[in-house]
């Protein structure tokens, strides 16, 4: 499922109109035709009518059956479709308001209206501005609108009681949208938030930056987003996921292969596109003739006497993900405390018997290093003297691929590895949003203001495959692309947790995934976990750490 930008949703519509012809008023058509049904079910849901409505078919194919009356099946009779999505099928009361915007998002409610009007809804077109002010397809709706006599009100010229409606149609702005919503926008958007009623927002909550996921003052809080034709990266970005509400995404005859075609590097990252675009062999299947050798072997370089838990719980990961065998260099001095805690883990002291690390370690980890498959370097580090040092030397002389975490990527934050040799293996970093902060040098409401846009400039510039973590981690690769994962909880920001996925990314590398395939898989099946391990917990308050890789 693509994700993108408002600058590319207009080019997308602008090919569908110009290279296949579709008009732009047939594209409002099945916007707003898709936004009314999207309510209707909503009607429907909360008036507790079952299942899907009948309409003259459901009659008269139930009429058969009666005429017919006697034993056994009853012969199919004649029967007749109707349009079950644009149908009530129950006299609920419901009486909705139609916010309309100037622009093509108005349109968009305008089209809605007449259909939930034809449904047995009772619709109150309320206009943001003036209607004379709305021009092209949206004038044309309008015009529609009235020549069906739908009843409309002009905010601040009528008076409007939002006590007296059912539900709200957000249809202000969309994707056109620039900066906060100004005079009767956010007029009509904090009366329909205090309002109580739920509110459906056409295409994004209104008030809503479409690219970052930034919630403008005032913006719309909706029950039901219905996005149209691509998801927006506001709608998966927080805070902006929080006030989109439910997220339905409802095509509108924009080809998906235009998307595809024209450059949409921003995918969310469901079990289609693991499978498909990032080829994962999801099953994770085996060969009935492998043996430890075929699954690959981590060398873990982390843990200090104060966080040597990290460590322990990274090397753990990586064997519960699947990989054949795992070193852990560990300081001289940790040995004798975490013998036998992990009895799977073969452990490798660096240092000395009583040391610790230090800039010379560099050399007995990169000799640790030789013929194993995958490099993990950071968890429960800590920093010590020469560490920029000692990671050069890793990045610059380890062959295979690296994943840094943690401290590992503090190091790297102070340090210019833009001027280290460049490395014929890929690189994997790790960060939470304090350690993308200080990796680019700017502040962490800077990075949870646009993490799509900042993982994937970053990764590309920097050559490397990049794991923002936190709610939707984003997965950027160098090449452009970016992947957002939907799995997990907040339970999960649970000290240790990252340092089960480092193991569980180090672990499927070891496997021969590549950089983009381990990093998105890993964060898909660690959000997994997390979701499991709350269940078995019965609360997502009580997951540790070590239950995500318990839940593997
Ligand atoms: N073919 C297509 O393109 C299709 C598009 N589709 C739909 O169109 C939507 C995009 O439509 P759009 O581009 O017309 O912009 P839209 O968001 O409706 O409003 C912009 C207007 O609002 C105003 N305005 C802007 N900022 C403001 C603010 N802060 N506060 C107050 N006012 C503000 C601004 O007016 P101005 O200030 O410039 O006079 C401008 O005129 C898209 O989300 C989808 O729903 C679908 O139907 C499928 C086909
Ligand atoms: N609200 C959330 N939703 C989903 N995943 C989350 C959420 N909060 C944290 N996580 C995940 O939990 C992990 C926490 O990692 P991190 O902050 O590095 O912890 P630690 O340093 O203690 O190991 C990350 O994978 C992160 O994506
Ligand atoms: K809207």
């Amino acid at each position: 499922m693509y994700v993108v930008t408002a600058e590319e949703m207009r080019k997308l519509d602008r090919e569908t109109i110009e290279q296949l012809g579709i008009p732009a008023v047939a594209l409002m058509e099945n916007a707003g035709r898709a936004i009314a049904e999207e309510i209707i079910a909503l009607c429907r849901s909360r008036s507790g009518s079952a299942g899907s409505p009948r309409g003259d078919a459901g009659t008269a194919a139930a009429g058969t059956a009666g005429i017919g009356g006697g034993a056994g099946p009853a012969a199919p009779g004649f029967i007749v479709s109707g349009d079950a999505a644009l149908t009530l099928g129950t006299a609920a009361g419901e009486r909705w308001f139609i916010l309309v915007g100037k622009g093509n998002n108005g349109g968009d409610g305008l089209v809605a209206a007449r259909y939930l009007r034809e449904a047995g809804i009772a619709v109150t077109l309320v206009y943001a501005v003036p209607p004379e002010s709305l021009t092209g397809e949206a004038a044309l709706q309008r015009d529609a609108a009235a020549a069906m006599g739908l009843p409309a009100a002009v905010y601040g010229r009528d008076r409007l009681d939002f006590a007296e409606c059912s539900g709200i149609l957000d249809a202000l702005l969309g994707t056109g949208s620039a900066g906060a919503p100004r005079g009767a926008y956010a007029e009509l958007i904090a009366a329909a938030n205090a309002s109580g009623r739920p509110v459906v927002s056409a295409d994004i909550p209104s008030g809503l930056d479409a690219d970052t996921g930034a919630l403008h003052e005032p913006c719309i809080h909706a029950a039901v987003t219905v996005c149209l034709a691509f998801l927006k990266r506001g709608l998966v970005q927080y805070p902006g996921a929080g006030a989109a509400g439910r997220v339905v995404v409802r095509s509108i005859g924009i080809p998906a292969s235009l998307a595809q075609s024209g450059g949409v590097e921003a995918c969310l990252l469901t079990p289609e596109v693991l499978r498909g675009r990032l080829a994962v062999d999801v099953s994770r299947s085996r060969s009935p003739e492998g043996h430890k050798g075929t699954y690959g072997h981590v060398l873990l370089a982390a843990g200090t006497m104060q966080m040597s838990g990290a460590g322990l719980l990274s090397a753990r990961a990586a064997l519960r993900i699947g990989c054949g065998l795992v070193t852990w260099a560990l300081p001289g001095k940790l040995l004798p405390a975490v013998i036998g805690a992990v009895p799977e883990l073969m452990l490798t002291p660096v240092g000395g018997e009583n040391g610790d690390w230090n800039a010379a370690t560099a050399a007995e980890v990169l000799r640790l290093s030789e013929g194993r498959d995958v490099m993990a370097v950071g968890p429960g580090l800590g920093r010590f003297e020469g560490d920029a040092a000692w990671l050069r030397a890793l990045w610059e002389g380890a062959a295979c691929p690296l994943v840094i975490d943690a401290d590992g990527l503090n190091i790297l934050a102070e340090a210019d590895y833009a001027n280290w040799a460049s490395r014929s293996h890929p690189v994997i970093l790790t960060p939470h949003p304090g350690e993308m902060a200080r990796l680019a040098g700017v502040s962490t409401a800077e990075v949870q203001s646009d993490r799509i846009g900042l993982a994937m400039a970053y990764a590309q510039k920097h050559g490397i495959t990049l794991v923002l973590k936190g709610a939707h981690t984003v997965i950027a690769t160098p090449g452009g692309q970016a992947y957002v994962n939907i799995t997990g909880h907040p339970g999960m920001g649970t000290g240790g947790a990252g340092d089960v996925l480092t193991g569980i990314i180090s672990g499927l590398l070891a496997q021969g995934l590549d950089a983009a395939q381990a990093a998105a898989f890993g964060v898909y099946l660690h959000g997994l976990a997390g979701e499991r391990a709350a269940r078995q917990r019965n609360h997502p308050a009580a997951v540790l750490a070590g239950d995500i890789i318990e839940a593997l």
